[in-house]
C-alpha cells in the first residue's frame, strides 16, 4: 500500500504528467505517448483518486475533456456540452458496465453498436435547413468556430432536403482524412523534399498519422489549404430540443435520408453478447475500411433511457468506448541492417528495442530504400520511432518522435557498400532500390538463385533445405544451379547431418525435377522480370531455349503482353557466357529445355473430350489456369465461363469460391479435382 504522501506525489506526477501530454496532443496534434498508455496512465490516476478522494486536484485530467479552445478562432459554447467517452480495454470492462446499466435502468434495453472512427469530435448546427456553425469540440463546454474548413468536407450537406426537418438542431460527428489521402500527403511531401533536399533547404516534416493530420488539417487558418487535404466525416449523433426520435438507432437512420454521411456500419445489438460478437467481427475487418478506426462506441439506444442514465463531468454514462490493442507503438531504433538479395537489391532492415505490438513481439521493420530512410523518415541514430502493423506480416516505421532525438545523433546514411561482398552499390535509373552488380561470386545473391531455382513453383526440389545450401556452397560444391545436377551421394554424406537416407532424397529429388516442364525451368533460371506467367507465356510462344536465345527484341515484344523491359531483360541475360553455360549444363543434365512437342503426333492425340464442356475455377498445382483451359481443348472439350445446367464438368483447383461450388452442386454438375482430371487425359 502507498502511503499518503507517495500517494499525493504520485497524483501530482500523473496529472502534470497528463496534462502535458493532453496539451500536444489536442493543441499540437502530437502523441509523445501511445493511446494504450495514456489510458493506462489515466486509469493509474483515477484508481489513486478513487482511494486518495482528497488528493484529487482541480485540474486532474479524470475530470474534464483533454482540449482547450485556441486563439486563432472564434470561441462558440456549446450549447449541449461535448462530451469524451470512458474507455475499455477488454469483455470484463464491457460486463461490468453492461451491469452498470441495468442496475439503473433494468433489463429492459438495447445497444447501438458503432465502430470508433479515429479523427476529431465536430458539431454541426442547421437553422432551418443550412449549415450555419461547424464547431470543434475545444474543453467541451466551449470550441472553435470552424465552419470555413468543415464547409470544404464534400459529404457535409450545405443545405438540407426532406421532411420533418427541425428548425435547429444539432449533429455530432467525427472529422477524419482517410487512409488513402494520407498516403498520399506523405507522398506529396516526399517528392517536395527531394527538391528541398537537393537545394540544400530544411525538409517538411511528414505527417504522423492520419488522426493527428486531420485535427491539424481542422485549425489551419486558410480553408483552400484544407481543401486539399480532403478531410471527410462521419455524423453519428442527433441533438434537438423537441423530442421527436424515439432512439439513437431511428437517429441514424433519419440523418441517413437528410443526406448525412452516416457509415453503414452500425448494428443494433440485443445482449452483451452480441456486443462481442460485433467487436470480434471488425478486430478481423477493420484495416479494410477507407479510414483507421481505434475501437468500438456502444451506446444504450432509448433516448429516454440515456437521460435517465444520465452523465458524469466527464462523460456519458450510457455508452462506453471499447479500444482494440494498440497497432502502433513506439520504441527505439537500435540499428540498420541491410540484406542482400537474389536480385542484388539492398534492403535495409531497422533493428528495433523489442516490444509488443498487436499481440506480438517486433524487433524489426521493414525501411525499403535510401529514400524512406533518408528524406521521408529522415532517421538518425536511437530515434524513437512509431511501429506500426498494417495488413503486411513485416511492421513498418509510420514516423519519428522528432521532439526526443538526442542532440548531436547522427543522421542514418544509406550503405554504400555491398554488405555481402563489399562491392560499390549503383542505382539504377527508375528505381529505388540500390543495388550490388556482383551477381556471380556475391554469396546471398548466388544462395538466392538456388533458392529460386529450387522452389514450389520452379524446380521444386523440396528436400534441398537453405542450411544445406550454405554447406554445399561453402564446400564449394554448388555454384550455379547446374552443379546440383552433379552431386553424389558420397558427398552429401560429408556435409553435417546429412545421413544416407537424406542424401538419397536429396538425390532423387534432384533427379525427378529433370522432369519438369520447360516453361517451370524457364521461370527457374531467374531471369530478371521473368516471373511464373512471364516465363509461361514465353515457353508456349517460344517452345525452346534455343528458339528463346535466338529471339531479338523485337521478336519479344510482338508476345502478347510481353513489353520492351523484358524483352531486353531477355536479351542481355543471354549474352552472357556464363549464363550460356549453366543452360548448356542443364541441356546436359537432362532437364526439360523444350516444350514436349504433341503437336506431331496430333492427329493420334485422341480427342477423349470431345463434345465435353468445363468450367475451370480456382488454383492449380500442375497447370495455370490459362494452361489447364489449353489442355481440354486439346483434348477436344470445350471451355466456357458459366456454370449451368447443361454443363458437363467443373475442374475445381485451390481456392474456389464457395458460391461457385455451391451453384455446381446445385445443378448436379460433376466435380473434378486436378488429379481427376489428370487421369481422365491420360492415355
Ligand atoms: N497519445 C497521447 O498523447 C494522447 C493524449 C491525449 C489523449 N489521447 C487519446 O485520446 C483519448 C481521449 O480522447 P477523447 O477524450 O477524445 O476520447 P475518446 O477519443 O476516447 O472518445 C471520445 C471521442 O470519440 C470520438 N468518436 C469516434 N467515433 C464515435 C462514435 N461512433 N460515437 C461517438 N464518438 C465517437 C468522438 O470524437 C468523441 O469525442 C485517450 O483515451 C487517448 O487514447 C492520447
Ligand atoms: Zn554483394
Amino acid at each position: 500500500m502507498m502511503t499518503e504522501q507517495e500517494a499525493k506525489s504520485r497524483i501530482d506526477e500523473l496529472t502534470d504528467q497528463l496534462n502535458h501530454y493532453n496539451y500536444l496532443y489536442y493543441q499540437k496534434d502530437e502523441s509523445a505517448i501511445s493511446d494504450y498508455d495514456f489510458d493506462m496512465l489515466l486509469k493509474e490516476l483515477s484508481d489513486l483518486e478513487e482511494s486518495n478522494p482528497s488528493l484529487k486536484r482541480t485540474d486532474s485530467p479524470t475530470q474534464r475533456v483533454g482540449g482547450a479552445v485556441t486563439k486563432e478562432f472564434p470561441t462558440v459554447t456549446h450549447r449541449y456540452p461535448m462530451l469524451s467517452l470512458g474507455n475499455s480495454y477488454n469483455q470484463d470492462d464491457l460486463r461490468d458496465f453492461d451491469e452498470r446499466i441495468r442496475k439503473d435502468i433494468g433489463d429492459n434495453f438495447e445497444y447501438i453498436c458503432e465502430l470508433k472512427f479515429d479523427g476529431v469530435a465536430i458539431s454541426l448546427t442547421y437553422e432551418n435547413g443550412i449549415l450555419t456553425k461547424g464547431v470543434t469540440r475545444g474543453d467541451g463546454v466551449q470550441g472553435d468556430d470552424i465552419t470555413p474548413n468543415v464547409r470544404t468536407i464534400k459529404t457535409i450537406p450545405l443545405k438540407l432536403f426532406g421532411d420533418n426537418i427541425p428548425p435547429v438542431f444539432e449533429v455530432r460527428g467525427e472529422g477524419f482524412m482517410s487512409k488513402e489521402t494520407f498516403s498520399r500527403l506523405n507522398e506529396e511531401i516526399s517528392s517536395k523534399n527531394i527538391e528541398l533536399e537537393k537545394a540544400g533547404k530544411a525538409l517538411l516534416k511528414p505527417l504522423a498519422n492520419p488522426r493527428n493530420a486531420a485535427s491539424g488539417s481542422f485549425k489551419m487558418q486558410d480553408s483552400s489549404v484544407v481543401a486539399h487535404r480532403s478531410l471527410d466525416c462521419y455524423l453519428y449523433g442527433f441533438l434537438g430540443d423537441e423530442e421527436t426520435i424515439p432512439t439513437h438507432g431511428a437517429a441514424l437512420e433519419q440523418l441517413k435520408t437528410w443526406g448525412f454521411n452516416v457509415s453503414d456500419t452500425w448494428r443494433k445489438c440485443d445482449s452483451i453478447e452480441a456486443v462481442f460478437e460485433f467487436i470480434n467481427h471488425w478486430a478481423d475487418h477493420r484495416q479494410e475500411l477507407p479510414l483507421e478506426t481505434d475501437g468500438i462506441v456502444i451506446k444504450v439506444n432509448s433516448l429516454k433511457q440515456q437521460r435517465l442514465l444520465g452523465t458524469t463531468a466527464k462523460s456519458p454514462k450510457w455508452a462506453i468506448a471499447y479500444k482494440f490493442p494498440a497497432e502502433n507503438v513506439k520504441t527505439r531504433l537500435l540499428s540498420v541492417s541491410y540484406q542482400v538479395g537474389r536480385t542484388g537489391a539492398v534492403t535495409p532492415v531497422a533493428n528495433l528495442e523489442s516490444v509488443q505490438l498487436a499481440g506480438t513481439t517486433v524487433k524489426r521493420a521493414s525501411l525499403h530504400n535510401a529514400q524512406e530512410i533518408e528524406i521521408r523518415l529522415d532517421l538518425h541514430e536511437n530515434d524513437m520511432v512509431y511501429v506500426e502493423k498494417g495488413g503486411e506480416i513485416i511492421p513498418k516505421i509510420t514516423g519519428v518522435a522528432v521532439g526526443e532525438r538526442k542532440d548531436g545523433a547522427q543522421k542514418i546514411q544509406f550503405i554504400e557498400n555491398c554488405p555481402a561482398c563489399n562491392s560499390p552499390l549503383v542505382q539504377i535509373e527508375g528505381e529505388a532500390a540500390r543495388y550490388c552488380k556482383n551477381e556471380k561470386a556475391c554469396p546471398p545473391q548466388v544462395k538466392g538463385k538456388i533458392e529460386h531455382f529450387i522452389q514450389r513453383k520452379a524446380l521444386n526440389v523440396d528436400s534441398l533445405g537453405k542450411e544445406t545450401i550454405d554447406q554445399l556452397m561453402e564446400r564449394g560444391l554448388v555454384r550455379t544451379p547446374a552443379d546440383l545436377y552433379n552431386l553424389t551421394i558420397d558427398q552429401l554424406l560429408e556435409l553435417d547431418r546429412f545421413g544416407q537416407k537424406s542424401a538419397e532424397k536429396l538425390v532423387s529429388g534432384v533427379e525427378e525435377s529433370k522432369n519438369v516442364p520447360f516453361e517451370r525451368v524457364l521461370f527457374g533460371i531467374g531471369i530478371r522480370f521473368v516471373g511464373a506467367t512471364v516465363a509461361e507465356k514465353l515457353a508456349s510462344h517460344f517452345k525452346s531455349i534455343d528458339n528463346l536465345m535466338q529471339a531479338s527484341h523485337d521478336d519479344l515484344i510482338a508476345v502478347d503482353e510481353i513489353g520492351g523491359r523484358i524483352a531486353e531483360s531477355v536479351v542481355n541475360y543471354f549474352k552472357d557466357e556464363d549464363h550460356l553455360t549453366l543452360i548448356n549444363s542443364l541441356k546436359e543434365s537432362g532437364l526439360q529445355l523444350e516444350i514436349e512437342e504433341k503437336e506431331a503426333s496430333n492427329e493420334a492425340v485422341d480427342l477423349m473430350l470431345e463434345g465435353k464442356s468445363f468450367v475451370v475455377s480456382g488454383v492449380f498445382e500442375n497447370f495455370s489456369r490459362d494452361g489447364l483451359k489449353d489442355e481440354i481443348k486439346k483434348f477436344g472439350g470445350k471451355v466456357v465461363s458459366s456454370i449451368s445446367k447443361k454443363l458437363d464438368f467443373v475442374v475445381a483447383g485451390d481456392k474456389m469460391g464457395p458460391s461457385k461450388r455451391e451453384k455446381a452442386e446445385k445443378l448436379g454438375v460433376q466435380i473434378l479435382t486436378e488429379q481427376e482430371f489428370m487421369g481422365m487425359i491420360k492415355s
